[in-house]
């Protein structure tokens, strides 16, 4: 299979009378695993998508950093940068989807080590969970 596994649409209120719609769009790791290369990179970070390929380029950290990591979980090596506001501001602009919690956590047994990263919430703003099985 191809193609992000899910996008799923909420529409609700947010308590002071006015609609919200959320719109998030789920992909699979072996998805985000098959963009690692300068044509076109992906990178998860904190179980958020990033498709990070017109800006590589333009990182001040360099392309290197951004390549050794594409396609995969770029979590701890973002964050043991301690980027800047300004850098996860930045995030935005790149943002594609979301990892699905529920087969992230499926796929687990068929791996021999992982550290992963998500957001329980369906909708933005939920908690973080870490499940790591060391290498
Ligand atoms: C889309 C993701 C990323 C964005 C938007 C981003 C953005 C930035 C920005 C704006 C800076 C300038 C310093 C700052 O404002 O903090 C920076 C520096 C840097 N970034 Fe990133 N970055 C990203 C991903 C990564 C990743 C995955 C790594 C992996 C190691 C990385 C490594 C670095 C390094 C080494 C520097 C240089 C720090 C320095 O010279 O002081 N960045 N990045």
């Amino acid at each position: 299979t191809s193609g992000p596994m899910a996008t799923v649409e909420a529409s609700g209120s947010d308590g002071k009378g006015r609609g919200v719609e959320t719109s998030v769009t789920y992909y699979r790791l072996e998805e985000v695993a098959k963009r690692n290369s300068p044509k076109e990179i992906w990178l998860v970070i904190h179980g958020r998508v990033y498709d990070v390929t017109r800006f590589l380029n333009e990182h001040p950290g360099g392309e290197e950093v951004l390549l050794e990591q594409a396609g995969g979980d770029a979590t701890e090596s973002f964050e043991d940068v301690g980027h800047s506001s300004d850098a996860r501001e930045m995030l935005k602009q790149y943002y594609i989807g979301d990892v699905h919690p529920l087969l992230v956590v499926l796929d687990l047994p068929h791996r021999r080590c992982y550290s992963l990263r998500f957001s329980v919430s369906l909708l933005h703003g939920g908690e973080q969970v870490l499940l790591r099985r060391p290498c």
